[in-house]
This record gives C-alpha cells, sequence and structure tokens, in this order.
C-alpha cells in the first residue's frame, strides 16, 4: 500500500470528522490536488452523507488565517460540488438525460467489462479501481480517467457507468455523480475529456508504456475501441438493506427524516422528537449501493442521538400520525430533489452562495455570480 491510501480510511465518529476539518490545507492543495498522493481534503463522504455542509468548510477555512488567494482554488472545487446540486434542482429527473448535447460517438449503452473487473491493462488505473471496490474512494483524477476511457476510449454511454461508480462510492452523489459523468463524456461541455499514458504516469507516478493510452492525444481521440474494452455486459446491481421493524413514535413531538444524504448530528439536535434514519427500498431499487456504503451510512448514524433506523416508505412514517394533516406538520425532513415525494416540511440545505440560485450555462458563470459573495465572506481584501 501507498502512503496516501492511509486516509482510505473514514472514521464515522463526528468529533473525528470535525478533526478532519482542521487538516486543510488551502494552499498546499491548490498544488497538489491532481496527484493521486496530493494534499486532498478526503472530506467528501461527509459532505455527501449530509454529516457537514459546504457552508460549514467554508466557515471553517474562512476562519483561519489564510489569504484569499491561498483558498480561492479550494472554495472553487467546494463550488462545483454546489453548482452540480443547483443544476440537479433546476433539471430534476432531466438529470439523467443528456444534459448540453447528445455524448458523441456512441458505441453501446452497457458497463464495459473491464473497467467492472479492474483489469483494463492500465496498472494504476486497475489499482485505483481495486482501491474502490476495498474502500470505497477514488481520488477526482483517477474518476475522471476511469469515466474518460470508458466513455471516450470503449466509447459507452455514460449512464450505465456512472451508475456502477455510484454504487461503490461513500460519497456517491447523484448530482456531482451523474454530472461529473457528463462532463467527461462530453454531454454536459462542448468536448471530450481524453487523457493519454504520459497524463496518468505523471499524475499516479507510475512507468507504464505501449499501452492503448499511450499515443499523443490526436491519435487518442481517432482511435478505434481497443480489444481490452471491447466486452461490455447489463449492469445488475443490489443494495443489501438491514431488516427492521417499524418505528415507534411519540406521535406528540415532530418526526425529523434522515436518509442517506442527511446525517447531519446538529440538525435539531436541541429539540425533543422522533428521528428516524429513512431507507426507503423503492429509492435504492433505482439508486442502488453496495453494503460498504450501507455499513457507512449506517456508522454515520450513530452519530444522531436516539435515531431509529427504518427500511420502509415514507407513506409509513405518514400513516403513523392519526391523519395526513398531522403527518404534514408533524413530519420534517431536508429538501433533496430526489426526496421531493416526502410527506410534510421540508428545509432548506446550508448553501454557500444561497443568493445564487438561477440555471448558469456552465460552472464559470455560475463562479462569477458568487465571486462577490465570497469578498464579502472574506472580507473585501
Ligand atoms: C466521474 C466522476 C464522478 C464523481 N462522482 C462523485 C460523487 O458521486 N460524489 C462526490 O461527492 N463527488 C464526485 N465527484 C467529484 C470529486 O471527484 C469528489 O468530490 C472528490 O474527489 C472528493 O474527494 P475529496 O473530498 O478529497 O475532494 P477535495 O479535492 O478535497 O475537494 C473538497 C470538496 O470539494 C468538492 N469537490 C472537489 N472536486 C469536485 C468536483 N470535481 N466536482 C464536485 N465537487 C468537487 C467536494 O465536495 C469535495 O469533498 C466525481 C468526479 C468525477 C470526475
Amino acid at each position: 500500500m501507498k502512503n496516501y491510501t492511509q486516509h482510505y480510511t473514514f472514521p464515522t465518529s463526528y468529533d473525528a470528522i470535525l478533526e478532519q476539518l482542521d487538516g486543510i490545507k488551502p494552499a498546499l492543495y491548490a498544488r497538489t490536488r491532481n496527484f493521486v498522493d496530493g494534499s486532498v481534503t478526503y472530506l467528501s463522504p461527509y459532505i455527501s452523507r449530509g454529516v457537514i455542509s459546504c457552508r460549514q468548510v467554508l466557515n471553517h477555512v474562512l476562519k483561519k488565517d489564510h489569504k484569499p488567494w491561498q483558498i480561492e482554488k479550494f472554495i472553487q472545487e467546494l463550488a462545483w460540488r454546489e453548482y452540480f446540486q443547483r443544476t440537479w434542482q433546476q433539471l430534476g429527473d432531466g438529470i439523467w438525460d443528456d444534459i448540453k448535447r447528445p455524448q458523441p460517438d456512441v458505441v453501446h449503452h452497457r458497463m464495459v467489462d473491464a473497467v467492472a473487473a479492474a483489469s483494463t491493462s492500465i496498472n494504476a488505473i486497475d489499482e485505483h479501481i481495486q482501491l474502490l471496490f476495498d474502500k470505497g474512494y477514488m481520488h477526482n483524477h483517477v474518476r475522471m480517467y476511469v469515466a474518460s476511457i470508458t466513455c471516450n476510449i470503449a466509447k459507452a454511454h455514460w449512464l450505465v457507468p456512472s451508475k456502477w461508480l455510484y454504487y461503490h462510492l461513500l460519497d456517491g452523489d447523484i448530482a456531482s455523480n451523474t454530472c461529473s459523468w457528463q462532463w467527461v463524456a462530453g454531454a454536459f461541455a462542448t468536448k471530450k475529456y481524453y487523457c493519454n499514458q504520459d497524463n496518468v504516469n505523471r499524475y499516479t507516478y507510475s512507468e507504464q508504456k505501449d499501452t492503448f493510452l499511450d499515443k499523443e492525444y490526436p491519435a487518442l481521440v481517432n482511435m478505434p475501441v481497443p480489444p481490452q474494452l471491447e466486452a461490455s455486459s447489463e449492469l445488475t446491481l443490489h443494495t443489501p438493506l438491514p431488516q427492521t421493524a417499524l418505528p415507534a413514535i411519540d406521535i406528540s413531538k415532530p418526526t425529523f427524516i434522515y436518509n442517506n444524504y442527511n446525517l447531519d448530528p446538529q440538525w435539531h439536535s436541541h429539540e425533543d422528537g422522533n428521528r428516524i434514519l429513512l431507507l426507503e427500498p423503492s429509492h435504492f431499487e433505482k439508486y442502488p449501493v453496495s453494503k460498504q456504503v450501507i455499513d457507512f451510512i449506517l456508522a454515520l448514524g450513530k452519530n444522531i442521538l436516539g435515531l431509529q433506523v427504518y427500511t420502509g416508505e415514507m407513506s409509513a412514517i405518514a400513516k403513523l400520525y392519526p391523519n395526513s394533516e398531522t403527518a404534514n406538520e408533524q413530519i420534517v425532513s431536508k429538501e433533496n430533489p430526489v426526496y421531493s415525494h416526502y410527506t410534510g416540511k421540508r428545509e432548506e440545505r446550508d448553501w454557500m452562495f444561497p443568493e445564487v440560485v438561477k440555471p448558469y450555462s456552465s460552472f464559470f458563470a455560475f463562479w462569477k455570480k458568487c465571486a462577490p459573495y465570497l469578498k464579502e465572506y472574506t472580507g473585501n481584501q
């Protein structure tokens, strides 16, 4: 194991997670983030699961004595997440279609076998796919390599492979995952993203030669699918959900609903109420995740005092109240496009730039609108 993979173990206690915020080194981050051993934060599993928010991370960084230019790149990366979340809010289920233009040059809508089996023949990539299976995390640059090999070299449509990656990621997030795959595949961008062997070697510290990626870029773009990547299959994924009883609730009190995207221990923590981690089989049927991911979610749930885990549908929770009016009054959740069918009140997520909500044609158009607010936060320096 290389040194950096020590970070691929994700503690689940809230104190340990907050401690990790202190390890953020924004200036070093900007210089090294593209290397597999770069100074990245490993916070995405906690941000995606709603344990902490980007806003919380931003506030933490702003409290430290950094110069604005030292933190800008890091904040920009956090803003990518927010941009993708806003894109999802605006598009709804439209996020599952090619967003900007049809992905060019597609030969099938299946999973590439060699990628799923960590046997692409590009050693560094195969090693990182195996790490994904073992640890549930993959470095951002490697995610780009894997998506590029799958969609642009093997010419698979992005949708099925994106579900494969989402299944394994502790930080699996519908917006970041779907938009990023589309971006690499040229469906949410005006061009496709390509990497060659020199690029992979540089950022993964490998020295492999004579592979299907060992070419200049124009040759890569025009290359037929290499034999190693030709085989493809349908994807069958299953979520092993725990079996639970219907939760016991006090109907005179509110019920706070937690889920795979909201595991925030501070949310309404000073209020008396029922707390339910709702794992809807209908959700996981559509968006399957691995046992490793379910175990991670359950472990994060332990930070929430009095949390009852329930594998079942929201409709069963609503029926615990005497009528739909009371259910609508008492059930509270956090807004998320995938849970728009929930009964009850929906509260805003903790946005970094709550004012920037309109659809923007590109990340940089969005970022331009965020800039004045960021200036306010950093004290107009
Ligand atoms: C094909 C592909 C699929 C992806 N799928 C997911 C996913 O399912 N869930 C997910 O959280 N991220 C996804 N990403 C984005 C990114 O790879 C991860 O957020 C990042 O690698 C997480 O590691 P980190 O926390 O150490 O990031 P750091 O580099 O330390 O970044 C700090 C935070 O900024 C945000 N961030 C950084 N880079 C990006 C980015 N490129 N896009 C959006 N937000 C970013 C994340 O919230 C991250 O936690 C995907 C990227 C690609 C290319």
